[in-house]
């Protein structure tokens, strides 16, 4: 049986664009501009790791050619030249990392070190430095796959990523951690999430489970499990109204999140899905709480275990959508509303929005961690390891 640590495990773990291309596209390597003739300063070992560490900031994926002369060389420079038996015909990615890797021959791990810093070297001059999302503070703070913005006492949290559906890295989790906390503290009366473009968001980057660490799968999802946990918890102990303005279909974990919201507005073209059944995963935003409290055991469970995808029609009359609008109209009614909504006195919101909240927080947290603590072991397993390199490969991820 193959699992996706087997799969991506070696290519992947060194760089954060996750998986090779398609290996129909495997590139002609000996085009690569090396310096094979520097002779001037060898690269030493930690050389070799700050520039893995480079390769991990890098905000553009490089492209399927300098991927896999970066797995090749950093195999050789690690291990030596490759003596692993040549995959099947049928195994296309790793018959593409063992092409790589066994086209530099005898190549010396220190001359296969020296290139590789020198690869990440020249293609770092020439890329953009990383422009990571800052927390809001007053006006538009952050560009970048994140937007944050604070107006009219309304702090607004936009996925902007567009182009793929919003779906979320492990850098915004991180940056929109960060921005809660910012306008948990600032004069804003609401806080908002929303997505740019056609889709409200697509839940989980799936190709964050391509970045395995050198340690292995199980440190990732270690890590992950860390990272979830921490990021729930944001939700469940921010101190202000959470409004989702959800402007199109939604997925994964930014349906679970919305149980945790005090107000979800929808476009009547939004959709709202969890397809944990077949990724192989579990549920996670304490929906396996709020859900089955909000709609009842048997709709939460054909959401949650048998990933019924509910239209904004349906998510509202399970209680998971407070109003829906016509999509033509949807912006400025909802911001309209939002905003004689930031002209009651703050402190009486403030004071409303704890009482309800306080009495189940123990609770959500409690829920919380199991659920990371079942995800953790769900990450590592064949039925979802296989959803996610399906997902991958079938849009040329691998
Ligand atoms: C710390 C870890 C926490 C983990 C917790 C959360 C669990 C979850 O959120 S599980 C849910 C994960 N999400 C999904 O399973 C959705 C996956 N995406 C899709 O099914 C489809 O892309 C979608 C139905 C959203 C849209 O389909 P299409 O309209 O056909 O568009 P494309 O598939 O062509 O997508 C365009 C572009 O976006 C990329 N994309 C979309 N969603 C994701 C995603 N979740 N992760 C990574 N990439 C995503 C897709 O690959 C396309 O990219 P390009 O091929 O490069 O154009």
């Amino acid at each position: 049986m193959t699992t996706m640590a087997q799969v991506i495990c070696g290519l992947a773990r060194r760089w954060c664009f996750g998986a090779l291309g398609s290996p129909l596209q495997v590139p002609c390597l000996q085009a690569l501009p090396l310096h094979l003739g520097r002779t001037a300063t060898r690269a030493s070992q930690r050389d070799l790791e700050n520039a893995v560490h480079q390769v991990k900031l890098w905000k553009k994926d490089p492209g399927n050619e300098v991927k896999l002369k970066l797995y090749a060389l950093y195999k050789q420079a690690t291990e030596g030249p490759c003596n692993l038996p040549k995959p099947g015909m049928m195994d296309l990615v790793n018959k593409a990392k063992w092409d790589a890797w066994s086209a530099l021959g005898s190549l010396p791990k220190e001359t296969a070190r020296e290139n590789y810093v020198d690869l990440v070297s020249s293609l770092s001059a020439a890329s953009e430095p990383p422009s990571p999302a800052k927390p809001a503070a007053d006006g538009e703070q952050a560009g970048g796959d994140l937007v944050v913005t604070s107006e009219n006492h309304i702090t607004t949290i936009t996925f902007n990523r567009p182009a793929k559906k919003n779906a979320i890295t492990t850098q915004m989790y991180q940056d929109i951690m960060l921005a809660l906390q910012a306008a948990s503290k600032d004069d804003s009366v609401l806080t908002v999430l929303t997505g740019n473009g056609e889709y409200y968001c697509s839940g989980n980057d799936l190709t964050n489970f391509t970045d395995i660490p050198p340690e292995g799968p199980e440190e990732k999802a270690r890590t992950n499990a860390i990272l979830l946990r921490e990021f729930v918890d944001c939700f469940i102990d921010f101190p202000k109204p959470l409004v989702a303005v959800v402007n199109g279909p939604a997925v994964g974990i930014s349906v679970t999140l919305l149980g945790l919201f005090d107000l979800v507005y929808a476009s009547d073209r939004a959709t709202f899905h969890t397809p944990f059944g077949p990724l192989g995963l579990s549920p996670e935003g304490c929906s396996s709480y709020t859900f089955p409290k909000m709609m009842g055991p048997s709709k939460a469970a054909e959401m949650l275990i048998f990933g019924r995808k509910l239209t904004a029609q349906e998510a509202c009359a399970q209680g998971l959508v407070t109003e829906v609008f016509p999509d033509s109209t949807f912006q400025k009614e909802v911001w309209t509303r939002l905003r004689a909504y930031t002209k009651l006195p703050p402190n009486a919101v403030r004071t409303s929005r704890e009482v309800m909240r306080s009495k189940g927080r123990e609770r959500l947290h409690a829920v919380n961690a199991e659920e990371c603590g079942a995800l953790q072991q769900r990450w590592l397993s064949e039925e979802c390891t296989s959803a996610v390199v399906r997902f991958l490969s079938r849009r040329g991820k691998l």
